[in-house]
């Protein structure tokens, strides 16, 4: 850790130069026989695990976090492996993370714009198995005047800022701005075309203009959450 600003050395050469800060990219954070030990254990989850949303599926891992603190559960060994992986990177100031956040996606399926919250630490971490996607950022809709609105309304068109092609087996770290003040999001789309506009492209396999397939992609989105429950008392019930 840099003691006078606090970044985790250790993602510095990883760090994206052409986003706002910050943003870590690491392709190839884990092998391809990580890959499908990860998608094994993925698909190996008791049934009820799965929580069924509109455009993707998804499973909670560590404890449902909540503003009067998460009740943590015990993260099982396949994830605590790359928890503390992760950690010890840096990216969580020197904690640990607790949580994971499974996110399956078809091709045409997609997250809308979103800010993720004051529940977590504020640094996200994301593995991505299966497919390739581009993520994609937005400025926050500014509050304005109706002469602004009617000349230049905010659409999510001309708020778009940029995107971050995420590969399989890649590694992304989204800290300060990045992930305070930018919504970030993914097109519920079959394809991506990759523009200027991708920010990581030169630490990716893609050339410009490529036209990249989706496959099904699964994502674990790797998290600390300061705020967690000793006891269920806490939350008043038995
Ligand atoms: O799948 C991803 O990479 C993004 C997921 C996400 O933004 C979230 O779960 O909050
Ligand atoms: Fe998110």
């Amino acid at each position: 850790m840099d003691a006078q600003n606090q970044r985790p050395c250790e993602l510095e050469p990883y760090c994206v130069d052409q986003a706002p800060a910050t943003v870590y990219y690491i392709p190839n954070f884990i092998t391809a026989s990580e890959e499908d030990y990860l998608l094994q254990q993925v698909y190996n989850s008791p049934k009820p695990k799965w929580t069924q949303l509109s455009g993707r599926r998804l499973q909670n891992w560590g404890g449902l976090p909540h503003s009067r603190g998460m009740l943590a559960e015990k993260l099982p060994d396949w994830l605590v492996k790359y928890a503390q992986k992760i950690s010890a990177l840096g990216p969580f100031a020197g904690q640990v993370a607790n949580h994971v956040l499974v996110n399956e996606y078809n091709p045409g399926e997609g997250i809308m714009p979103h800010e993720d919250g004051p529940l977590y630490f504020p640094t996200v971490t994301t593995i991505s198995l299966g497919s390739q996607t581009l993520l994609d950022f937005y400025h926050p809709i500014e509050r304005e005047d109706e002469e602004v609105k009617v000349y230049s309304p905010q659409t999510e068109e001309n708020r778009y800022l940029l995107s971050l092609l995420l590969e399989p087996r890649s590694l992304l770290v989204l800290q300060d701005d990045m992930y305070v003040k930018y919504l970030h999001g993914i097109r519920p789309v079959r394809e991506d075309i990759v523009t200027e506009k991708v920010a990581n492209l030169k630490s990716c396999n893609a050339k410009l203009g490529a036209v990249l397939k989706r496959t099904t992609r699964i994502s674990l989105t790797i998290r600390f959450v300061p705020k967690v429950l000793k006891t269920k008392i806490l939350l008043g019930r038995k």
